[in-house]
């Protein structure tokens, strides 16, 4: 949205929260859903949120003693769930009503604990279709609710889905971050701050010269120098936040009959990959989940690296080079029979910063000395075991250190997904562009498309704040 502010300006236009009153009336309508899987268990959990949910607890909600006929929000209550169509009852279960707006939607929300059985399930549901207004949920849509209601922004949204999907320790953490609302203060930051500096130069464009402190918009440029300085740290992350949400790529290469595939069924602790005698024998990429030490790594197994003129093997080799090449971390397995003649000639642009060397079958070498002093290279025997601890203990430090993951939650990455990437990345144009910009009102649009940036990350974008902050943070009139 835009529009003509005092000077003339075309400026970007508040777009606050949206707020729950602008959903249309077939949005209003109040849902309910299972939020528990479905199937036998102890308990299973469902949740109505809307207007209705009060109308819902006093039909459906049945107690003794009860002295009022309202819900005491917040707090459990032994119940029985009754049908409002003959008053069976359903189950004996225990129901919480959260009155709106301190509850997950920001609506009155009304949790339903029954015992999980598809009869029980099914009765419920069916005592709640017969109300009206209520609707069965769509996916995701009590998240969206509590979006709309402005009780998450995007970033907690990303990181609720990114908790819920996490399968090792490292992913759980990342995305905790995210939805406990810590990587949103830190957007929030960097917005606020851009926000300050817009608020400086607006100054100067509203008010003349004389009400205007000297050096002002020097002050606004210094500000940005060091906003941009901090947001080119934060995109230099080695992409560690994307990797660890979908997991780090390693990919194992090297000659044939080094012992790749062993390697594979070593970390997988079974027997997933062919292994023979015979040098050619893995032809296709053969994938695996790990978790090393709360790291998710997809391992990946490739064929051998030779000249080949077999067409099924020379597929494979393309393939493997292809993901050596797309891989996050390569690992180089080699024989220490043939490992003194060094890295064939046809592997040598694959090795990168990012690649690590595994030097095996010690328990037939001579000399193995000389392999060992190398940074992340290993020597070991996977036949008998030799090396092998020493060699995980390695890898797994080498990826924490890689991947900065043990230690201080304030340095982990704050960019999980490629969307913060692609607008921090256009927030820091626009900011160059007000650093070098002549123009006092050409760079105030700068900032503006800059705070909209950083604002789109968390799905919000205000202007209104800029006023606020004027009159908050600078003093007029002096
Ligand atoms: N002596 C000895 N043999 C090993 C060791 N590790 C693997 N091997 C043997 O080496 C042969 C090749 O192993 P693989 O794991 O299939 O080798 P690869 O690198 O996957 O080979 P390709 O799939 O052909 O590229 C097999 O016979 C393994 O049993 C080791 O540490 N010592
Ligand atoms: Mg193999």
């Amino acid at each position: 949205m835009h529009c003509l502010c005092r000077h003339g300006l075309t400026c970007v236009r508040a777009r606050p929260y949206s707020t729950i009153s602008a959903l249309s009336t077939a949005q209003r309508k109040t849902i309910y859903a299972l939020s528990t899987p479905p199937g036998k268990a102890g308990v299973g959990v469902i949740r109505v949120s809307g207007p209705a949910a009060l109308a819902v607890w006093s039909r459906l909600i049945k107690a003794k003693n009860r002295k009022q006929d309202f819900p005491v929000p917040w707090k459990f209550e032994r119940c029985h769930i009754v049908h409002p169509e003959d008053g069976r009852v359903i189950d004996d279960a225990l129901s919480v009503f959260f009155k709106a707006p301190k509850s997950f939607t920001s609506e009155d929300v009304l949790e339903l604990h029954v015992h999980s059985g598809r009869a029980i399930i099914a009765s419920v549901f069916s005592a709640l279709a017969t109300f009206p207004s209520c609707r069965p949920a769509e996916a995701g849509e009590f998240t969206r609710r509590a979006f709309l209601g402005g009780r998450l922004d995007l970033t907690e949204v990303e990181g609720l889905r990114d908790l819920i999907d996490a399968e090792t320790e490292g992913q759980r953490r990342l995305a905790l971050r995210a939805a406990s609302g810590s990587v949103r203060n830190q957007y929030e930051q960097i917005r606020s701050d851009i926000i300050h500096c817009l608020a400086l130069v607006e100054a100067l464009i509203d008010f003349s010269e004389e009400d205007v402190e000297d050096g002002v918009y020097d002050q606004a440029r210094g500000q940005a120098r060091r906003l941009l300085a901090n947001i080119e740290a934060l995109l230099d992350d080695g992409h560690r936040g994307e990797i660890i949400r979908s997991g780090i790529k390693l990919a194992i290469f090297g000659p044939p009959n080094a012992g790749k595939s062993t390697l594979l069924n070593f970390l997988a602790k079974r027997e997933a990959a062919i292994v023979t005698s015979v040098p050619g024998t893995t032809r296709d990429i053969l994938e695996l989940s790990l978790d090393i030490d709360g790291l998710p790594v997809i391992v990946a197994d490739t064929a051998g690296l030779r000249k080949s003129e077999d067409l099924v093997e020379s597929i494979g080799i393309e393939r493997a080079r292809a993901a050596v090449q797309q891989a996050d971390i390569s690992l180089c397995v080699l024989s220490l029979e043939s490992a003194a003649a060094g890295l064939p000639q046809d592997m040598q642009d694959l090795v990168s910063a990012d690649t690590y060397f595994l030097f095996n079958k010690n328990d037939l070498a001579v000399d193995t000395q000389q392999h060992t002093s190398k940074p992340n290279s290993w020597t070991v025997s996977l036949a008998t075991g030799d090396g092998t601890e020493t060699f995980m203990t390695g890898l797994s430090a080498a990826l924490q250190k890689r991947f900065q993951f043990k230690g201080d939650d304030d340095n982990a990455p704050i960019i999980t997904h490629a969307r913060h990437r692609s607008h921090l990345t256009s927030a820091a144009q626009f900011l160059r562009a007000f650093i070098e910009a002549e123009d006092v009102i050409f760079g105030a649009e700068e900032l503006r498309y800059a705070a909209k940036e950083i604002g789109k990350i968390s799905g919000e974008i205000g202007v209104e704040d800029v006023l606020d902050s004027i009159f908050r943070n600078f003093c007029i009139g002096k």
